[in-house]
């Protein structure tokens, strides 16, 4: 069994829901068994984190960031990164914001080079983007056009219930993606 670890914050529910759909995503493909932690809540999972073969990380992007309680995630990672614990182990990320970009690619960055501070080999989407044609549309696959990571846009003034299912699939393909990859590297 490949172990798959999903280390998420959320202050609203649309990055909660996005990690739910990451989350299915990897469990839909065989041989892996997969693991959903909040990032305030990450104190009693620090041994989980070390038996991932991958961890996925997802943020929703706040003032063109990872939000504050996933940068304390980050920085409390400083004593696994001592001794490079999570080296090679494979990792991604996502994060969903108001605005159609929102600076999303910046939050997405940063968890990548959080990654490669940590050793970990980076997965990212995979997807040729979507909705970028006359032909196209927001239920495309990858509407949003990433490369670095899964995005998801929520409007503000909606709950997470409301969010685009097309881009809950992107999160879908994304926790495949990983889950399929950690499997190749038996
Ligand atoms: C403090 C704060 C900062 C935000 N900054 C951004 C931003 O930089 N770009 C953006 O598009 N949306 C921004 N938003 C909107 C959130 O990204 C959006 O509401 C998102 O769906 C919240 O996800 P959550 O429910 O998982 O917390 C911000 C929201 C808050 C509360």
């Amino acid at each position: 069994m490949k172990k798959i670890a999903i280390v998420y914050h959320s202050g609203y529910g649309h990055t909660a829901r996005q990690a739910e759909h990451v989350a299915k995503g990897a469990a839909s493909i065989d041989g892996v068994r997969v693991q959903s932690i909040g990032a305030d809540a990450v104190d009693a999972h620090w041994d989980d984190l070390a038996a991932a073969d991958a961890i996925i990380f997802g943020a929703p992007t706040y003032m063109g960031s990872v939000s504050a309680p996933f940068k304390s995630f980050m920085d409390a990672s400083s004593k696994v990164w001592f001794g490079q614990g999570w080296k090679d182990k494979l990792a991604a990320g996502f994060t969903n914001s108001a605005s159609q970009s929102g600076d999303k690619l910046s939050a997405l960055m940063q968890l990548s080079v959080f990654a490669a501070q940590h050793g970990m080999t980076w997965v990212n989407l995979g997807l040729l983007p979507g909705n970028n044609n006359s032909k196209g549309s927001v239920e495309d696959l990858n509407r949003l056009g990433g490369f670095v990571g899964a995005m998801a846009q929520s409007n503000a003034d909606e709950g997470a219930e409301a969010m685009q299912l097309s881009d809950l699939r992107t999160a879908e393909h994304l926790g495949a993606r990983v889950a399929q990859l950690a499997l190749r590297l038996q």
